[in-house]
């Protein structure tokens, strides 16, 4: 309880002069009500008795007008305390969301949106409602407790002694009870935070939701959860019940041992009867004002698991704690502070290890410079490492071993927020936020002008598009950006990158999602863009960085190749075999029609030794189909007629796993890219599926029918049999 008051005490310190205001209004109001109830004493005793009319009209009068005077006082000290809360709540509020802005990324990724909305929307509520609860109601019933006990010893010790016993044990109760209280606050909170984040993901994901047909599975978690919540809800409501209720009896045996004490105190004429009205009014007064410190006990455990939560953001790790210690490197990157113009700046990686989890390398001894204007592009399979360089480039995590030079001072050392203005970045996902279209873009720059803004979105092929809406760039962009496509949204993320006319410009997988004309026009303003500042991307379409001045090739958090386009071909390595994959396609301009080269048939094993001029007739067979991200292609044990080969995009490789409880769980097993295929068995017999392949990405791939290719080699009676023979040998 004390560690409440003293949290609500260090949150009030802001505002001392308001707060000792409205002790002083405060104050005035508590006099009156915990002084008026000995009036009756005076009033029996000395008015009414004697019948003294004179005097019983000043003692009334004087009641009047003091009544007045306080309840003036306490009028002005309700709207006191009603600013204070507000600008307590106000501050904390702009604390967390502060702190929230600096924390390290890795504090989001182990937590459920739901649990840091809570801080704002339940935790600091509690705090606040404590504290008003306790400076009105808490400082009111101490203040009378006091007072009236003061009187009550005046008037009669030895009754006011069985009160003062009687009262503290009013609050053993509850303080036995505390650990108890706590733990059903916290398990409350959490549950509900649970339920919270449950409800969010839930209306963000309603589109995969409603096509997944998974309402019922999404009913069936909900209802879980709930029930976890009602049982901690039940718990709590229980021990508050208990908190209220313990008190309540004690009063009733104090009331009970005041009035049989007090009456005979009369009855033996130790006191007067006026005494004995003035005492019970003047307890009477008290022990309302007890029984509403009761009420307060419970949410002082509220307020204390609340400020307890809040704590813990507080105090989690911040990207960079000491980044006011770095001006100097700050000056050095920005060249702002100095007013020189910024240097260039080149980028290191010096025998760089790094796991998102320490025992889990990601990155292993990684030695790569970049020097400014370079135009370099990290490529390789899934997982080996790539997306992490970026995440290290953009200051996001730091290495665990060796460091990040940005023209040769530690990253870490850095003025992180001064290096990061010099960036751009766009990813796979690209965030929207709330506003208009041209809020959006200028996000980057908040002082771009609209000349800037449209030249940006014209260099990201989008400025058309915006044109033909009717609003133009003043159109709302909608819960995250759901109002435009995936392209769409991808180039208007291109765009507010290069509204900051970037120093570095960092691209993640940036224009994968884009429509095979919109990726080469795209790739073309990029290569121009290219000029003039250093460009770091990521991508598994290797055409789309064929000029990049430096190409390294990841394979197992590793650099295992690295040279321009022709070198690494030249090596006949992981790069030429990549390429090979990747190559022997031909894609319409809209990416809805592929064409497959007979040459690139003939790398699958099944085709090797079939002639030109069959695989010419075969690659005639294929269908172009087009799946959208989160899509099933395949599903594991359905009975397989296609063969596949994923053109454009990521396919994810699941396969049904029964875990510890008996449930069967999908496990990934592999991500497939540009140019893998998969469900080739289904060419030589109707088998079962042995696996899921689901789109992590829309995907565009063709496929091969059993019949049609079955039919085809039913005119080579030879090629037939070697196909098959090969096909046997890959089941095994
Ligand atoms: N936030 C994270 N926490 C824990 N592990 C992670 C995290 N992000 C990535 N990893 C793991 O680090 C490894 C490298 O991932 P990374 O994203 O760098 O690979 P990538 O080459 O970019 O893959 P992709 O092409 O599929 O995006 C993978 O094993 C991945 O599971």
């Amino acid at each position: 309880m004390w560690s409440v008051v003293k949290a609500i005490l260090s949150y009030l310190r802001p505002y001392k002069l308001l707060f000792v205001l409205f002790l002083l209004l405060f104050g005035l109001d508590l006099i009156f009500v915990s002084i008026a109830p000995l009036s009756f004493n005076f009033l029996i005793d000395y008015a009414v008795t004697p019948k003294n009319m004179e005097l019983f009209m000043l003692i009334i009068g004087t009641i009047l007008l003091l009544g007045i005077v306080c309840t003036i006082a306490g009028i002005f000290a309700d709207r006191l305390l009603s600013r204070l809360n507000a600008l307590v709540e106000q501050d904390l509020r702009h604390r967390l969301f502060s702190k929230l802005q600096q924390l390290h990324i890795s504090y989001y990724q182990g937590k459920r949106t739901g649990d840091s909305v809570a801080l704002f929307s339940s935790d600091i509520p509690a705090i606040s409602s404590t504290m008003s609860a306790l400076l009105s109601t808490g400082i009111q019933s101490v203040v009378v407790v006091i007072i009236s006990m003061s009187v009550l010893l005046y008037l009669e010790w030895s009754m006011a002694l069985v009160i003062i016993a009687g009262a503290s044990l009013i609050f053993v109760g509850p303080m036995l009870m505390s650990k108890r209280a706590n733990q059903s606050y916290e398990s409350y909170k959490a549950h509900k935070a649970q339920l919270n984040s449950e409800v969010t993901e839930n209306v963000k994901a309603q589109k995969i939701i409603k096509s997944f047909n998974l309402q019922q599975v999404m009913l069936q978690r909900f209802q879980d959860r709930t029930k976890q919540l009602f049982v901690s809800s039940y718990k709590l409501n229980l021990v508050n019940a208990a908190l209220g209720r313990i008190p309540m009896i004690s009063l009733l045996f104090v009331n009970l041992a005041i009035m049989t004490f007090g009456s005979y105190l009369a009855l033996i004429e130790r006191i007067t009867i006026g005494e004995l009205i003035a005492f019970y009014t003047m307890y009477m007064s008290m022990g309302n004002s007890v029984y509403s410190l009761t009420f307060i006990i419970p949410s002082l455990t509220d307020a204390k698991v609340s400020m307890e939560r809040l704590q813990a953001a507080f105090q989690a790790a911040s990207e960079y704690e000491h980044d006011h210690k770095k001006e100097a490197t700050a000056d050095a990157l920005s060249g702002q502070q100095s007013g020189k113009v910024a240097e260039p700046f080149n980028i290191q990686y010096d025998r760089v290890s790094f796991g998102y989890e320490p025992d889990k390398p990601v990155l292993d001894n990684i030695q790569l410079t970049i020097p400014y204007g370079a135009n370099v592009a990290f490529v390789g399979s899934s997982g080996s490492g790539k997306s992490s360089m970026i995440q290290l480039l953009l200051g996001l995590y730091q290495p665990q071993e060796g460091s990040l030079l940005i023209n040769g001072s530690s990253l870490n050392q850095s003025n992180i927020a001064s290096y990061r203005e010099r960036l751009a970045v766009v990813f796979q996902d690209n965030f929207m936020f709330q506003g208009t279209i041209r809020e959006n873009l200028a996000m980057s720059k908040l002082d771009a002008t609209d000349e800037e803004i449209k030249l940006a979105a014209k260099q990201a092929e989008i400025h058309d598009y915006i044109m033909s809406l009717p609003q133009g760039y003043n159109t709302i962009v909608e819960d995250e950006g759901s109002n435009f496509s995936g392209g769409q949204r991808q180039r208007l993320a291109i765009a507010r990158a290069l509204v900051r006319k970037p120093q570095l410009l960092v691209l993640d997988e940036a224009t994968s999602a884009l429509d095979p004309a919109t990726e080469s026009a795209l790739n073309a303003t990029i290569k121009k863009l290219a000029k003039e500042r250093t460009i770091v991307s990521v991508t598994h379409r290797l055409a789309t960085v064929d000029d990049a001045d430096l190409i390294c090739v990841f394979h197992q958090g590793k650099i295992v190749e690295q040279g321009k386009h022709g070198e690494l071909l030249d090596k006949q390595g992981q790069y030429h075999y990549l390429w090979e994959k990747q190559t022997g396609f031909t894609l319409s301009e809209e990416g809805d029609d592929v064409q497959i080269d007979a040459a690139r048939l003939s790398k699958l094993t099944f085709f090797k030794q079939v002639s030109d001029e069959v695989l010419e007739d075969i690659s005639m067979l294929f269908n172009t189909e087009k799946f959208e991200q989160g899509s099933t292609i395949i599903q594991e044990g359905d009975r397989g007629e296609k063969f596949y080969i994923l053109i454009r995009g990521k396919v994810e490789v699941l396969k049904d796993m029964t875990d510890e409880h008996g449930q069967v769980r999908q496990q990934p097993i592999a991500v497939l890219e540009d140019g893998d295929h998969f469900g080739e068995i289904a060419l030589l017999q109707n088998v079962p599926r042995t696996a899921t392949i689901k789109t992590i990405t829309s995907c565009v791939v063709i496929s091969l029918q059993r019949k049609l290719l079955q039919h085809m080699l039913s005119k080579h009676p030879e090629i037939n049999d070697y196909v098959r023979k090969v096909l046997l040998e890959r089941l095994g």
